[in-house]
């Protein structure tokens, strides 16, 4: 394998400024699944994703997944699928991939340094765009692997399947059912003999990882009304309840600042943490500074890398996100609004079920709104839920992972789980019944969601040859899990 190897490296190093030029392309489609504005841009990156593919020759087909829920006037962008070669070598072994061309929203306003949908590279090769890490990134180098297999004149691997999506960071609306129908015998997915997911990052800036766990999502809405419309402060402060003071009650009442749930019941649906687990979390590669650069301030909760760890991965968390409808905007506008939607979310963890987690806190918020004793209406809904996932990390789709760790970076990985979540992870492990394994391409340093989002080329380029290199060693490592 090691000839055929050092051929592909060379390959990607000599089109290492094609597939920056690919990225930036893909950058510049505002492909935003949560604006509902954005949805032909979202369609716009599904197609350029399946028109990049079949010029390399891969068999691809946009699937619609309908009508999305709760949104009806808004048509889903549709699942991209696709198999490369386009016809099955019977001889070798299926990978089934995974990733997202949707991205989180992005305004040059929201304090970016440079325009978000303009890939922006500098001089120590960090190329900042929305998207460049989550997931364009990761999901292009899937594309240059099969790209320079080709030029190197190196024979693929494996039988590569592709499943990328554009709602993502919407909840993965519609995904669910279309992968369980595409698992099934005689559809798309049914040969994967192994399955893998780039779309998370390392823990630091030096050691890559491979990944087997991540935590679940279940997203929530706070909407409280009163007033037929919103109202002059002067005239009817004093003597009118408003939305918002009721709602910024409500929302302070969920977590302390300590970032204890204050909702009863939820941490008894934790499971205990064993001693035996303690001791995973102190030889992690991880350390208080790799926090504080990834947080960009010392504004930790914890003191320790074993509790902050903790924190992350293993137990719970809540985190308010914002509030619809409230003034916003700079200035002083003396409003009273008349309907506000807070938005929280809870990160789930083994073994907290979502429908019991849906329960404690529909039950807490209108516990909490019936003691502020106000006239206004409550409304709290679920938005959308995603469970968390652990895996064995015993596999030999992790063992081929490491191999081409070591390959490409010359270290061994640690093994990681996520504070994040990928929900479909869970549904392509039950519908297929392979191994699924996380390989994270980006840094902890690279910001996603947030602001100034980056890639840095280096991991764009070694992570390219990482992914196609793990393909070698899942085509030979002896599988019989
Ligand atoms: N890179 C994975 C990721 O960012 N996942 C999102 C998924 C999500 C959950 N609810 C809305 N989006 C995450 O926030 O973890
Ligand atoms: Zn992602
Ligand atoms: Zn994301």
């Amino acid at each position: 394998m090691a000839p055929q190897l050092d051929a592909y490296f060379k390959s990607v190093d000599d089109l290492s400024s094609n597939f920056v030029e690919r990225l930036s392309q893909a950058v510049a489609i505002p492909s935003i699944s949560a604006e509902d504005e954005r949805r032909p841009d979202v369609v716009k990156m599904g197609h350029f994703l399946k028109k990049q593919l079949e010029d390399l020759g891969a068999h691809m087909e946009a699937r619609e997944l309908g009508q999305q829920p709760h949104k009806e006037h808004l048509t889903l962008p549709p699942a991209i699928i696709g198999r490369y070669p386009a016809k099955k070598d019977e001889s070798k072994r299926t990978v089934l991939v995974y990733g997202h061309y949707d991205v989180q929203p992005a305004n040059l306003s929201d304090g970016w340094n440079t325009e978000p949908f303009k890939l922006t590279v500098d001089e120590q090769g960090r190329m900042y765009g929305r998207g460049s890490t989550d997931d364009k990134g990761p999901v292009l180098g899937w594309v240059n692997a099969i790209e320079a297999h080709q030029k190197a004149g190196v024979e693929f691997p494996v039988n590569l399947l592709m499943c990328f999506e554009g709602m993502e960071e919407y909840g993965s609306e519609g995904l669910d059912d279309f992968i369980i129908q595409e698992c099934k015998p005689g559809k798309f997915f049914e040969d994967a003999d192994v399955c893998c997911i780039s779309d998370n990052y390392w823990l630091g800036t030096k050691k890559p990882c491979l990944t087997y766990g991540l935590r679940g999502c279940s997203y929530y809405s706070i909407e409280i009304s009163g007033p037929g419309q919103d109202l002059h402060s002067g005239v009817y402060g004093g003597t009118a309840h408003e939305p918002m003071t009721d709602l910024v009650r409500v929302m302070a009442s969920l977590v302390d600042e300590e970032g204890n749930i204050l909702i009863p019941g939820i941490k008894e649906l934790v499971a205990p943490v064993t001693e035996e687990e303690k001791e995973v979390y102190k030889n992690i590669d991880f350390t208080m500074d790799n926090l504080y650069e990834s947080l960009g301030s010392k504004t930790g909760l914890f003191e320790s890398k074993e509790r902050t760890l903790m924190g992350r991965w293993r137990f719970p968390s809540l985190s308010l996100h914002g509030v619809e409808g409230a003034f916003s905007a700079p200035g002083a506008k003396t409003v009273i609004p008349a309907k506000v939607t807070g938005k929280f979310s809870i990160r789930t963890v083994p073994n907290m079920e979502p429908a019991d987690v849906d329960e404690l806190v529909f039950k807490y918020v209108n516990d909490v709104f019936a003691k502020l004793k106000t006239k206004n209406k409550l409304n709290v809904s679920l938005q959308h839920a995603g469970k968390w996932w652990v895996a064995s990390p015993n596999h030999p789709n992790f063992t081929a992972a490491a191999k081409a760790v070591e390959r490409v970076w010359g270290v061994k990985p640690d093994l990681t789980r996520e504070g994040g979540s990928i929900p479909v992870t869970l549904t392509f492990e039950q519908a297929t019944g392979k191994n699924v394994l996380l390989l994270p391409m980006g840094s902890s340093t690279d910001a996603a969601h947030s602001i100034n989002e980056k890639l840095d080329k280096r991991n764009y380029i070694e992570g390219t040859k990482l992914l196609g290199s793990y393909l070698h060693y899942i085509a030979e490592e002896p599988m019989d899990q």
